[in-house]
């Protein structure tokens, strides 16, 4: 689905969503026409990925402060202020939503002289300039990634990363997608990727849909799987990548990080210039999102853990940069040292 499906899709002042959380039994969709109905599809994982997460609350923003072109300018602002924060809060770790968010916020002082209704004007347009430069740079990162693959290579990716998770084409997975269309023959292993299981209900199906060679693995398989040689290459995206390169990701993306390292099998990191918080010097300092125990302890409503048994359910974990071979962006390629400014 690299170009044909949308995440989302902004039409007559609305925004659809695929609701991930049915993937891949049910295609289905979501509306959201104000900032309540972002803050639920992102905190519900409906809508996930760091790019189209910050994508939704842009639109959510818009749409929020939509409801309120009546108020005075005073007022306005004051609900532009509190939807921002609110939005804020859905999910912290992805720096995407809070960059996409004060984007907004800039463009809207920018335009204060001017009245409400055309400061809501420059919010859609600036909302929708936010998703088209994401679809150019997940292509630029799609070619990007082709420095590093190579014909018959087999490559590890964990989490989802792709068209699903962004605008379109995604960000590692942009660069199988320009593989596979430049007739290059890939074979890339998906972690499951526990607890919410982006890589096999949404990798797998994306990759599927779109003809990509793909096998399915547990988490735990993944030492296996590279001590039979059969991965030259791990490939993932980012939701937070500090300035001296340590990177937020999927739980789990460390531990397979420390694997690569052990097989000397290159390590990359794929992710929009959007994903890099200079502001935020090293890993220590960036916010890890915890999830419902629930995401844990049940699957589709079933119980698969003991009643009320403790559980600790971080979303992401850190990997540090000196086990990360190059980061990939639209920009270009970084090898380390990293000092992102
Ligand atoms: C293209 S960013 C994808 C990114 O999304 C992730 O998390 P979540 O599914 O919780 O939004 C993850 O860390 C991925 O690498």
């Amino acid at each position: 689905m690299g170009e044909g499906l949308r995440t989302l899709l902004f039409e007559g002042d609305r925004l659809r969503l695929i609701d991930q959380t049915k993937l891949p039994t049910e295609l289905r969709y979501v509306m959201v026409d104000d900032e309540q109905t972002a803050f639920s599809a992102i905190r519900s994982m409906q809508v996930r990925g760091a790019p189209a997460i910050g994508m939704t609350a842009a639109y959510g923003l818009y749409l929020g402060l939509k409801k309120h072109v009546d108020l005075d300018k005073e007022a306005f602002f004051g609900e532009l202020k509190r939807q921002a924060e609110f939005l804020k809060g859905a999910r912290p770790t992805a720096v995407n939503l809070a960059w996409a968010i004060e984007r907004l916020v800039r463009v809207a002082h920018e335009q204060r002289a001017q009245g409400v209704r055309a400061v809501l004007n420059a919010l859609r347009e600036e909302a929708k300039a936010i998703q088209h430069e994401d679809e150019r740079a997940c292509r630029t990162m799609g070619e990007n990634l082709q420095a590093f693959i190579k014909d018959g290579m087999g490559i590890l990716t964990h989490c989802n990363t792709g068209a699903l998770a962004a605008s379109q084409y995604g960000t590692a997975l942009a660069g199988f997608y320009v593989a596979h269309e430049r007739g290059l023959k890939i074979h890339v292993y998906a972690d499951e990727t526990r607890p919410f299981l982006q890589g096999a209900r949404l990798t797998a199906w994306e990759l599927q849909q779109a003809g990509i060679d793909v096998t399915l693995i547990c988490d735990n398989m993944a030492a296996s799987v590279m001590a039979s040689r059969k991965i030259q290459a791990v490939m993932v995206g980012a939701d937070r990548i500090a300035a001296n390169g340590d990177t937020a990701n999927k739980i789990g993306t460390y531990q397979v990080a420390i694997l690569a390292k052990y097989f000397q099998i290159p390590f990359y990191i794929v992710a929009p210039w959007s994903t890099i918080d200079p502001k935020t010097t090293s890993g220590r300092e960036i916010p890890i999102e915890e999830r419902p125990a629930k995401e844990v302890t049940e699957w589709g409503g079933v119980q698969i853990a003991p009643r009320d048994v403790p559980v600790y359910n971080p979303a992401f974990d850190v990997t540090p940069h000196e086990l990360i071979t190059a980061i990939v962006t639209e920009k270009g390629i970084y090898l380390p040292p990293y000092h992102f400014a």
